[in-house]
Order: structure tokens, then C-alpha cells, then sequence
């Protein structure tokens, strides 16, 4: 296929520590709270506030669900600020992300989060927007709110396509 395709692969903290970090329970610092009757997951994840006023946000997206393969039209990034999404309850979706080269994005990289995955996108980092499939979706998300412009859109002219690389290829 063309240098434009995509291929998904799986979502791993190593593969994504350019981009930010995974949230998951696998690995994490944890201790027992409440007299051990919750165990704390600890500090998972680097939030970035940045700019004037600057205060986190705490949402829930809704998504709805694309197909694939996916068109990618445009990636966006957030310059004063970190975004973290994690899916309430079952979700398939795809993180995507890029390299950034004097502004351009290049490298553009499609992840598959594993059950009880999610991420946090770091400050000022190339991204797809929230791309859920299969089914409508909500998203606990934590970015920045504040003063300033926080959104950069990069319009992908002709579109990236996104998809799975064919078994055995
Ligand atoms: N625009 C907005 O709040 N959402 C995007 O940033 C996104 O990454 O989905
Ligand atoms: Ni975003």
C-alpha cells in the first residue's frame, strides 16, 4: 500500500512513551487505602498546565464510532496542555499520534488499546481526535482549561488511511 496507510498496532508504554504515557493498573505503584479496602493505583500519568489561568479540566466525550479503514483528514495538538482519555467500560478505539518536525507532523502512528488501557497525551503532542469504533463510547477525559489558544489543527492533504495490516502480509 502507499506511504499514506497506516498500520494499527497495539498500544504498549514503550511504544507510546514518545507520545505520553498509558494508563493501566498493569505495572503501576499501588498500596492498599481505606484500611486496605481499595487499593490505590498511584500517579499514573503526567498532567501538563500550561499558559495563564491554566486549571485542569475534568469531561466526558461521547464518542461515536468510526470505520475501518479509517480516513484521517487532520491530527491536532493541544500547546498549553496534556489530554487523557480513559474509556468507561468496554471500548474499541484507536490512539493516534505523531512525531512533530518543525511543526509538521511525520510518523504518524495508529495504537489499539487493550482492555482497561488509556493514555494521556502529552503537552503540544501531534494527535488523531478521539476515535472510538464499533459503538458509541464515553471517555473520562483530563485536559487544560484556561486562557490562550490551545488547539492546532494540521490538515492532512490527501487523507492517511488507517487500517489493519492483512494477516500474514
Ligand atoms: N477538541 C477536543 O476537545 N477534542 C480533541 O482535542 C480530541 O483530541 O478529541
Ligand atoms: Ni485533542
Amino acid at each position: 500500500m502507499s506511504d499514506r496507510t497506516i498500520y494499527i498496532e497495539p498500544l504498549t508504554p514503550d511504544a507510546f512513551a514518545p507520545f505520553g504515557q498509558v494508563i493501566q493498573t498493569s505495572g503501576a505503584h499501588h498500596y492498599p487505602i481505606n484500611t486496605g479496602k481499595t487499593e490505590r493505583f498511584h500517579d499514573l500519568a503526567k498532567v501538563e498546565l500550561g499558559g495563564v489561568h491554566a486549571r485542569p479540566l475534568i469531561s466526558i466525550f461521547r464518542g461515536q464510532p468510526y470505520a475501518l479503514p479509517l480516513s484521517l483528514p487532520l491530527v491536532e495538538r493541544h500547546p498549553l496542555g496534556s489530554q487523557a482519555f480513559y474509556p468507561i467500560g468496554e471500548a474499541h478505539w484507536l490512539v493516534i499520534v505523531a512525531e512533530d518536525q518543525s511543526g509538521t507532523p511525520i510518523n504518524i502512528r495508529a495504537f489499539l488499546p487493550g482492555p482497561s488501557q488509556g493514555v494521556n497525551i502529552a503537552m503540544n503532542t501531534w494527535h488523531g481526535v478521539l476515535t472510538t469504533l464499533d459503538k458509541e463510547t464515553d471517555f473520562l477525559v483530563v485536559d487544560r482549561g484556561g486562557d490562550g489558544n490551545n488547539l492546532e489543527e494540521f490538515p492532512l492533504d490527501p487523507p492517511f488511511l488507517v487500517t489493519h495490516r492483512e494477516r500474514g502480509a
